[in-house]
């Protein structure tokens, strides 16, 4: 099976767009005309083009508008075809898409229609040129691929086939698994597209908000499985629509077009053993139990106020690397690590960005696994040189430049801290604030490349992702979407921000680029927490006390407890089921980094949505109070 995408799905002119397909290792392009006639080459140098970059053209489309039509129309219809059956002969490609008629002066019937195919056929047959009709969910008369087939069935000839796009079936919620019913060779190419699920009108929907298969909500999987299981095996090809990817960089845009075909694939081999589906063997996703630690690269200075922020909540100093500037605090299973050494991937780091995140320890199944699941998706691979006592831990690199290692119980790996650390005394040992793990990690970005993020953490680990929530921020909207795993010990959380003037948008402007903004950590007792944490000088981000009153009317809160949440600063929300969820925030390290400590009650499984826009809005009055530029 080759892959292909449509040129129309990502952003450039013809050239840029062939270098960035040919570049994330696609087979081949569909050549979408508009792009094609916005171009000043000829057909022929345009063929040679698309053949210098290694690719093929695998379909050329869309010809609108052709079966049954009323003369004169009719017969204009057939002359325009012969004149695009001309351009695909001097393009080098034998295959036109041709979707179902929108006119509102064409004329319906099934028989009428497959006529006019049979007709196109004979004519298609004399050039060597096939044609492939596919249903529009918006057609005038055929919006289902079900009419499609029965057309392509009733036309009768070789040169006709059906085209299937994922999206025209899906969003018309019509059951994929009536395509096994079609025979393989009577598909004549597959196009795949996702989509969120949002309720509007299907033209509107396909032509803006179309995504990579696995980056929204349509079952792209079944469809294909469907697709599979009918012995097709010539092309699938990426047609995604989407305004944003139009304005993105072609080349991340291709790369996660390449790795949404191959996540896919990899996932229907997995669900139908018996087809052969040629995608390169791989390790499955990835299961995954938490995270392990999280590094800050830092200056020397910068790393003391970095370590008494930790200090107050109740972090102690554990060790020191064997052989570099390298210290461990920690606190029940969180481990956290500051490297200050003066060279090296962490000090580029720094460098790059000031005190921030710049490695993730992930705790998987197999480490090594981990790293050939994620190569075999085109993520790149992270290597350092290993010093002396060091373990050769396997990574990648993961959001905004940042290393994401891989670290199982199975081999040394697991003892990390005894091999590389040694064990050191904190003479000044803070009283223990109960942290026990990370409850998740924000990681935020700039809204376009959330989809980018989330489609690299699902491909590569067992997760999943949560509905996409808006944060109001006063300074304008961020979009919120959490992956997670299934019994809730990995999560990581990413921001989107629209502008630089939220408080998001801030950080990644300070920060150079997208990073963690915050971790939290989980308690089984905030309000004790929140006692040690006092105790350690630990001074909380301020809420309103509106807040509050509004907390009371909603739940209807028992005084001593309202006040013990105010008292605090602890911010609160429930589920449904009673679940419960508590939130106490620290002050700003930096511009715009902070750390968040959380207890769940029972079921409660989200992260305080309802909280956010207060919590920001006290966050923003604290920058202003602290003298940091007025957002
Ligand atoms: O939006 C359209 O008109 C359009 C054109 C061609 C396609 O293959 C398609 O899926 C949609
Ligand atoms: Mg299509």
């Amino acid at each position: 099976m080759k892959t292909a995408i449509a040129t129309v799905s990502i952003s450039g002119d013809l050239k840029e767009k062939l270098a960035a397909i040919a570049a994330a290792g696609f087979d081949g392009v569909e050549i979408f005309e508009n792009d094609f006639l916005a171009f000043d080459a000829s057909p022929r140098e345009v063929g040679q083009m698309v053949r210098d970059h290694g690719l093929e053209i695998v379909l050329f489309q869309p010809f609108r508008d052709f079966e049954g039509m009323p003369e004169p129309q009719r017969t204009r219809a057939f002359d325009r075809a012969e004149r695009k059956f001309d351009l695909m002969q001097e393009l080098g490609t034998d295959l036109v898409l041709i979707c179902s008629n929108v006119s509102p002066i064409s004329l319906g019937g099934i028989d009428r229609a497959a006529d006019d195919f049979h007709a196109l056929g004979e004519r298609a047959a004399g050039r060597g040129i096939r044609i492939g009709y596919e249903a529009l969910a918006w057609g005038r008369h055929v919006s289902d691929h079900r009419d499609a087939w029965e057309i392509v069935r009733r036309a009768d000839h070789p040169n006709v086939g059906l085209i299937l796009d994922s999206f025209h079936t899906l969003a018309r919620k019509i059951d994929p698994e009536t395509i096994r019913a079609v025979p393989g060779d009577k598909i004549f190419f597959v196009q795949l597209a996702d989509a969120p699920r949002i309720d509007m009108d299907p033209l509107y929907w396909s032509r803006h908000f179309r995504n990579m298969p696995g980056e929204g909500d349509l079952d792209v999987s079944g469809f294909m499985r469907a697709v599979a299981a009918t012995g097709y095996d010539r092309v699938v090809s990426l047609e995604i629509f989407n305004d944003q990817f139009r304005g993105g960089s072609a080349r991340s845009i291709s790369v996660d077009g390449h790795r949404s075909l191959v996540y896919l694939m990899d996932q229907v081999r997995r669900l139908e053993p018996d087809i052969r589906i040629p995608v390169p063997a791989m390790p499955d996703r990835q299961a995954v139990s938490g995270i392990e630690f999280v590094e800050f690269a830092a200056s020397s200075e910068e790393a003391q106020h970095l370590a008494a922020m930790l200090h107050t909540l109740g972090f102690a100093r554990a060790g020191r690397h064997v052989s570099k500037k390298v210290d461990l605090w920690r606190q029940g299973d969180i481990n956290i690590v500051i490297n200050t050494e003066p060279e090296g991937f962490a000090h580029s780091s720094y460098v790059m960005h000031g005190t921030n995140v710049c490695d993730i320890g992930v705790k998987v199944a197999d480490a090594q696994a981990a790293v050939e699941r994620a190569r075999a998706l085109g993520a790149d691979p992270f290597e350092q040189p290993v010093g002396p006592g060091e373990l050769n831990i396997p990574a990648i690199r993961g959001l905004g430049g940042s290393v994401l290692h891989f670290i199982d119980r199975s081999s040394d790996l697991a003892r990390v801290w005894d091999i590389e650390f040694r064990p050191v005394g904190d003479d000044n040992r803070p009283q223990n604030a109960g942290l026990t793990r990370i409850d998740h990690l924000a990681q935020t970005m700039a809204f376009d490349q959330m989809l980018t993020w989330l489609l690299f953490y699902t491909s590569i680990f067992a997760t999943r992702k949560t509905p996409m929530l808006d944060v109001v921020d006063p300074a304008g909207l961020v979009r919120s979407q959490a992956v997670e795993n299934s019994d809730g010990s990995f999560r990581i959380t990413l921001n989107g921000a629209e502008n630089y003037r939220t408080l998001a948008g801030h950080f990644l402007m300070e920060n150079f680029g997208s990073a963690v903004q915050h971790l939290a950590f989980e308690t089984g007792d905030i309000f004790s927490t929140a006692a040690a944490l006092s105790q350690n000088g630990f001074k909380p981000l301020t809420i309103s006390p509106n807040y509050y009153d509004d907390l009371d009317a909603r739940f209807g809160l028992e005084d001593a407890f309202l006040n013990d949440l105010m008292s605090h600063g602890i911010l609160y929300d429930r589920d449904e089921q009673g679940g419960e969820y508590f939130q106490l925030y620290s002050p700003f390290y930096g511009e715009g980094f902070f750390f968040e400590i959380v207890e769940r009650r029972g079921s409660y499984a989200g992260y305080g949505a309802a909280n956010a826009q207060f919590r920001i809005a006290a966050q923003k009055r604290h920058m202003r109070a602290k003298g940091m530029p007025k957002r």
